[in-house]
């Protein structure tokens, strides 16, 4: 409230200087790259980004969780969902985005994923010229310093500024995990390589057992151009945009206590993440036209932004229990010296070991297109539930586990078929916006059917030889609330899939990229906004289909192919880059 009386009371200030080529909105996964790309030719660039820096804690991987509960996570919840997000407090999903240099890179799981070749193909094929994975390899490539075992050049690459690791620490989860996906016809690969459709182990955006963030990644080595400004703790509370040329001219952004107004001679671009940019968008008067009018905000362009949201959801319930085998008590002043001493231990890691792409009988996808992600997690939830919102209910049957061993396999849906919304709560900038992902609620049913099918998979590994050796059992807990149902039945898992499927925060699609004729396209290839000069969208947002994994990565890709798309335009323009 004192924000809102302040941000309202503000006159608006110009920055000095005055004059920028490009202003950028949004410090995150691909902002941070355009502002170094950009700048690195010698263009005046303006970062403006909401939260902070980050600190040496907020690097430590094993302390991601409890970032969610600190002024780097937004902190955004769902409106009260039906079909998942049930456990929760008034059934409402966490949904994290970062607020900090580095964006949801400085808070994430650090799981570096592409995703499949198809996933590309098909933006490519519904008119995204230069979209398919052929086109975007090079950017895949030039994003990263990958350290992963196999290593085809012909995919991977070493030199970029990402640093990609395996584990700097893992269990007997990794190679148990492996042999029992070989058993049942999980080829072991490189899933950022040639084939995904199979299992390997984890990937991770860490250097040296540190966080490695976009800002550390990007930011960190061009901070002394004299000709990049990146301002932390700016809240960009409008685009501005000339009602008559309708070319967008700079931001309107609030720090230390005062609005100030900043100028883009060449271009805005928009990287707040696929919640924030929707809510920017709509405020500078982008939007759907009904939504807008309610609230009074002058129409610029009509346009459907907000109103393709998806976003991943997994079912965390299936976990096996080691037979006879305790959680060791932890040394922790140990792990704390081996850490800080060579960056190896439990504190290096944020947990996930293997990770397996799957697809079950449910969905209609291709042959080997997955539907069905698994996570193989060294996690105990009666520990890790802790930093979710829970009910308490859930929380003591999660008790129930006490300190023994557990090895979660995460069940992730990759290509829901479910659509939710991003809505304007009010006109107040600093006000969270409506989030409904509205999850599970596709009419026929497919996204809970691949759910299930996902998870009864799952437990097949259970069966294995592997497992067996490792004394695993399956944990046949009842969950509160499903008490009634029998263990297993398809009822069962049709009451745990609601209370425990949560968001795994890969939100895409609020501006969604696509050819002039797609009614719901906010950008074109180009990630230019439809109807307004000069102001693209370059992050998260503009995905038109969703990913066979996680959305760091491609969010990056979109940086890196946004810094060119930028850079080519204004090179034909005849601007001067070195
Ligand atoms: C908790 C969590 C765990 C995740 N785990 C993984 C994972 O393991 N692997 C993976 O691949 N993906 C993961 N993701 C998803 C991934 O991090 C995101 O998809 C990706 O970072 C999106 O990139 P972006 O550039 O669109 O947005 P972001 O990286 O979120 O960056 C947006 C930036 O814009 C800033 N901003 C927003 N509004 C304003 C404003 N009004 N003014 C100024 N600045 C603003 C934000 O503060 C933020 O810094 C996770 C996400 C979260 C939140």
């Amino acid at each position: 409230m004192i924000l809102l009386v302040t941000y309202l009371l503000s006159a608006v200030s110009s920055e000095d200087p005055k004059h920028y080529d490009f202003i950028i909105v949004g410090a995150g996964a691909a902002g941070s790259v355009i502002a170094n790309r950009l700048s690195a030719k010698h263009y005046k660039v303006l970062l403006l980004e909401a939260g902070g820096p980050e600190t040496p804690y907020t690097q430590i991987p094993k302390l991601g969780h409890f970032l969610y509960n600190t002024g780097y996570n937004w902190g955004y919840l769902t409106t009260p969902q039906k079909h998942i997000c049930r456990g929760m407090i008034d059934n409402k999903c966490d949904m994290a985005a970062g607020k900090a240099l580095g964006g949801s890179t400085a808070i994430n799981n650090m799981y570096c994923t592409r995703g499949n070749r198809e996933d590309y193909n098909k933006w490519a094929a519904m008119g995204n010229h230069g979209w398919s994975y052929d086109d975007l390899l090079p950017y895949f490539k030039k994003l990263e310093d990958a350290f992963v075992k196999p290593f085809d050049p012909v995919y991977r690459h070493r030199g970029g500024p990402f640093h990609i690791e395996h584990p700097r620490y893992w269990t007997d989860i990794t190679n148990g995990s492996l042999s029992a996906g070989k058993e049942l016809g999980f080829d072991n690969i490189d899933f950022n390589a040639k084939e995904q459709f199979g299992m390997g182990r984890t990937q991770l955006s860490t250097k040296r057992g540190k966080r490695h963030s976009t800002a550390q990644a990007y930011l960190v080595p061009a901070r002394k151009r004299p000709n990049l400004v990146i301002k932390p703790f700016s809240h960009v509370t409008k685009l501005l945009i000339d009602s008559e040329s309708k070319e967008a001219t700079g931001v309107e952004f609030f720090t230390n206590g005062k609005l100030y107004a900043a100028k883009a001679e060449k271009e805005v671009i928009l990287c707040a993440g696929a919640i924030n940019t929707a809510q920017i968008l709509k405020l500078s008067g982008i939007g759907p036209r009904e939504e807008l009018d309610k609230l009074g905000i002058p129409v610029v362009a009509k346009l459907n932004v907000g109103r393709r949201f998806k976003n991943h959801v997994s079912f965390l319930g299936l976990g096996l229990i080691y037979k006879n085998t305790t959680l060791a008590k932890e040394d922790e002043t140990a792990e704390i010296i081996e850490y800080l001493q060579k960056g190896k231990g439990p504190l290096s890691v944020p947990g996930t070991e293997t990770i397996a792409y799957f697809k079950t009988g449910a969905s209609g996808h291709k042959r080997r297109y997955p539907d069905i992600e698994f996570f193989f997690h060294n996690e105990n939830p009666a520990i890790t539930a802790k930093s979710f919102r829970f009910k308490p209910e859930i929380l003591e049957s999660f008790k129930s586990l006490g300190n023994k061993r557990i090895l979660e396999i995460g069940v992730m849906l990759t290509h829901p078929q479910s659509t939710g919304t991003v809505l304007l709560k009010d006109k107040d900038p600093f006000h969270h916006p409506l989030v409904d992902p509205n999850s599970l609620s596709d009419p026929d049913d497919e996204d809970f059917r691949t759910l299930l099918a996902g998870i009864k998979k799952g437990l097949n590994f259970a069966d294995t030889e592997a497992f067996k050796k490792m004394n695993l059992v399956v944990n046949k807990y009842k969950i509160a609330g499903c008490e009634d149902h029998e263990w297993g039945s398809d009822d069962y898992w049709k009451c745990a899939i609601k209370l425990l499927t949560v968001s795994v925060h890969h939100v895409t699609g609020t501006a969604r990229m696509g050819p002039k004729c797609d009614k719901d396209a906010v950008v074109d290839n180009k990630l230019s906004v439809y109807g307004v000069e000069k102001l693209r969208v370059a992050d998260a947002s503009v995905i038109p289909i969703t990913i066979s994994g996680h959305t760091m990565i491609p969010s990056i890709m979109i940086g890196e192919k946004a810094s060119d798309l930028i850079l080519q335009k204004w090179k034909a323009k005849g601007t001067p880059q070195n």
